[in-house]
């Protein structure tokens, strides 16, 4: 599949070498991955920019085969030596997708500085709080004038800060040329090329633009958004959110009691965004609403399970043995509690998951806790 809608891709300006043909073969080398010749605006018409993708887990490897589906070939960093070979001959990745067939397009490499060479666009696809140090690790070799994508929903613990803001302070990256991919985008259900729509912000039009233009394909379709801070909390504290309504699945309680909690999700998200600098309608919109629903309703949700056994009855150390994929809100959730006292802003549920997971507050209390707040007006 390579339908790529009408798409009007931008000219941003992408220092690059571009790869010199389609991939063909299945196992091909990753050579032909990096190219001679110099490269133009990414995007144009009858040029492929390179594509690096750094991270194969369940929404690396998918939104590779995104990009791979709207017509670029790609090259994955894997970690693991036998993910890279999987993808590279079985055209899989089965510790993540199952039997789910990848296109030729997408390659595989275990060596960063191949996937990196000359790549216009670099995604990261890394969980949130190894983000740091995988870039310091990958700084030199960063191919300059590239556009960073960052793919990550969480929050830095030791620093508060936002993925983007990670990326800008390691690396001194221009924050017009960093761009985040957010919304109802359940990995699995994209791999299996179910529809859905995203968000792209960033702080430069044409570099949103230029991230739509490089992903729209007949499955995945992207708006544009110069609203990074919105659409990066409403990414990241869902996460937290689901946990909670995970916990409420647990305790065996229904469908008004997770409700109640995401739509009063929302209301907090939003109250914390706002506070930070982000705008009310990103939160109504996909990176918002869209995909707190899409968490909060999903059993493919990797932070609503872990909040589901929770409130089952397993201690986290069971849980966290037992969920081989990344559960962000786990991590993020203390530092988004944080930045909310220090906004001066009440995020009761954020709170009450925070006091679970550290063993404060019984999980079968949490229900109580929430209704036992003072009244107050829906609108505060
Ligand atoms: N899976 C999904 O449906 C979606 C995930 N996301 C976000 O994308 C980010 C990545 O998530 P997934 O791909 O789902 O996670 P995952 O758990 O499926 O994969 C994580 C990948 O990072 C690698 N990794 C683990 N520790 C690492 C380290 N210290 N250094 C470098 N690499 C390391 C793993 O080997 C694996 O390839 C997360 O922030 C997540 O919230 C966003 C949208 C959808
Ligand atoms: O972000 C996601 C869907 O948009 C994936 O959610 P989980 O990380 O909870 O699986």
């Amino acid at each position: 599949m390579s339908a790529r809608p009408q798409s009007s891709a931008p000219s941003v300006p992408l220092a690059a070498t571009e790869p010199s043909a389609e991939p063909s073969a299945a196992g091909s080398s990753a050579a032909e991955h990096s190219a001679e010749g110099e490269r133009g605006p990414g995007g144009t018409a009858g040029q492929q920019p390179a594509v690096a993708v750094m991270g194969s887990g369940s929404w690396g490897t998918t939104f590779a085969q995104v990009v791979a589906d709207a017509g670029t070939p790609v090259m994955l960093w894997s970690r693991r030596e036998e993910v890279a070979r999987a993808i590279n001959e079985q055209h899989r990745n089965p510790d993540y997708l199952g039997e789910l067939r990848l296109p030729t397009a997408v390659r595989a490499t275990t060596d960063p500085a191949e996937a990196l060479r000359g790549a216009a666009f670099v995604v990261l696809a890394v969980p949130a709080q190894s983000l740091r140090d995988n870039l310091a690790a990958w700084r030199e070799l960063m191919p300059a004038g590239a556009v960073l994508i960052s793919l990550m929903k969480g929050i830095e613990r030791s620093t508060g800060l936002r993925m983007s803001q990670v990326i800008a302070s390691e690396l001194g990256w221009p924050s017009e040329r960093i761009a985040v991919v957010s919304g109802p985008n359940l990995a699995i259900e994209i791999a299996g090329r179910q529809p859905t729509a995203t968000v792209v912000a960033a702080s430069s039009l044409p570099t949103a633009e230029a991230v739509a233009g490089l992903t729209a394909n007949a499955y995945f379709r992207p708006y544009t958004n110069e609203d990074v801070i919105g659409v990066e909390f409403g990414g990241a504290v869902k996460n937290v959110i689901a946990l909670a309504v995970g916990m409420a699945s647990g305790l065996g309680l229904g469908d008004n009691s997770k409700a109640s909690i995401i739509t009063r999700g929302l209301a907090e998200t939003t109250r914390l965004a706002l506070a930070a600098g982000g705008r009310q309608q990103t939160l109504a919109g996909l990176a918002g609403l869209g995909d707190l629903v899409a968490t909060c309703a999903s059993p493919l949700s990797r932070n609503r399970t872990v909040g589901e056994l929770l409130g089952q009855g397993l201690s986290l150390d069971e849980v966290v043995r037992q969920t081989k994929q990344t559960a962000e809100g786990v991590k993020s959730c203390a530092a988004i509690l944080a930045l909310g006292e220090e906004l001066g802003i009440d995020l009761p549920i954020t709170e009450a998951v925070v006091n679970v997971l550290d063993g404060r507050l019984p999980v079968a209390e949490l229900p109580a806790g929430l209704l036992s707040r003072k009244l107050k007006s829906e609108h505060q």
